[in-house]
């Protein structure tokens, strides 16, 4: 085992009445990488997701997090290890402020005790004032601190998907899981999401796991990438091996994989 690792699945799989829709998963990150998981649709990328953010619990196999085993453990405390995730479909708290988003997600690791906030004592203010700032910060990063004021649902929808991933930001994870971040933007917004997602890792020492169906997106950024398909990894290497793999090309695409 290297010293860095900071996931690690091992023979993971759940099944769904008759249906097996994740099998003998094996998969690892490192801290610091920026991983790829890819696959045809309903190859199980999603569900794999779900079953490291502990929203389904894995029938069989074991994923560990930062040296422990996350058996058991429910999404909000998976959260707590140090995970945070965006969804394929935005959940955003749309009738909340682009800014009250992100705090949000900033307050669930705020150092201010409760009781300072409940006597609202100095220490609450400040760490308010604080933590706001920081919030600012973040929407900063993603372009979208002129929109702090404006309710979420009124943001265009590349922007809903960068607040996703700022709100995940926020929460300061060791673990980022992105999951189609790019889906439903247009060439430029994806080129530009491409060289945040790059930036935000190597600025918060983060490490990444992203599902992407856009080719040009998961060549152009991964180190890694994995490859599902009907619920069994099928392949995982550097984007020009996964480009050239010949079982990728047939499950996947059914044609040559292009970025
Ligand atoms: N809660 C569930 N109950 C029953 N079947 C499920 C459930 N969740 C996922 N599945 C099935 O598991 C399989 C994998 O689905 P999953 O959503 O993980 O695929 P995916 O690779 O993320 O697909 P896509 O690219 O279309 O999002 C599919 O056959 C899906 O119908």
């Amino acid at each position: 085992m290297t010293s860095n690792l900071l996931l690690k699945a091992e023979n993971v799989g759940i099944q769904f009445g008759g249906l097996k829709a994740v099998q003998n998963v094996n998969m690892y990150l490192n801290q610091g990488e920026l991983v790829g998981l890819i696959g045809p649709n309903g190859a199980g990328k999603t569900t794999t997701f779900n079953m490291i953010t502990g929203v389904y619990q894995p029938t069989v196999g074991a994923i560990t997090f930062a040296g422990r085993n996350l058996k058991g453990l429910k999404p909000y405390q998976v959260t707590k290890q140090g995970m945070s995730r965006t969804f394929q479909n935005i959940r955003l708290f749309k009738d909340l402020s682009v800014l009250d988003n992100v705090k949000v997600a900033n307050h669930n690791i705020a150092k201010h005790s409760i009781v300072s906030s409940i006597l609202r004592l100095p220490s609450h203010f400040s760490g308010e004032a604080k933590m706001e700032q920081e919030s600012i910060e973040f929407l900063k990063i993603f372009g979208l601190d002129v929109y702090k004021d404006e309710m979420a649902k009124n943001l265009p929808y590349g922007m809903q998907r960068r607040l996703e991933i700022a709100r995940a930001l926020a929460a300061k994870p060791k673990l980022l899981l992105l999951d189609e971040p790019a889906a439903g933007m247009n060439p430029q917004e994806t080129h530009d999401l491409m060289e945040l997602i790059a930036f935000i890792r190597k600025e918060f020492n983060l490490t990444i796991l992203l599902i992407e169906h856009d080719m040009h997106l998961v060549m152009g950024i991964c180190e890694r990438i994995y490859v599902l398909d009907h619920g069994q990894l099928i392949a995982d290497g550097t984007a020009e091996e996964i480009r050239n793999n010949p079982k990728v090309i047939e499950a996947y695409l059914g044609e040559e994989v292009t970025d």
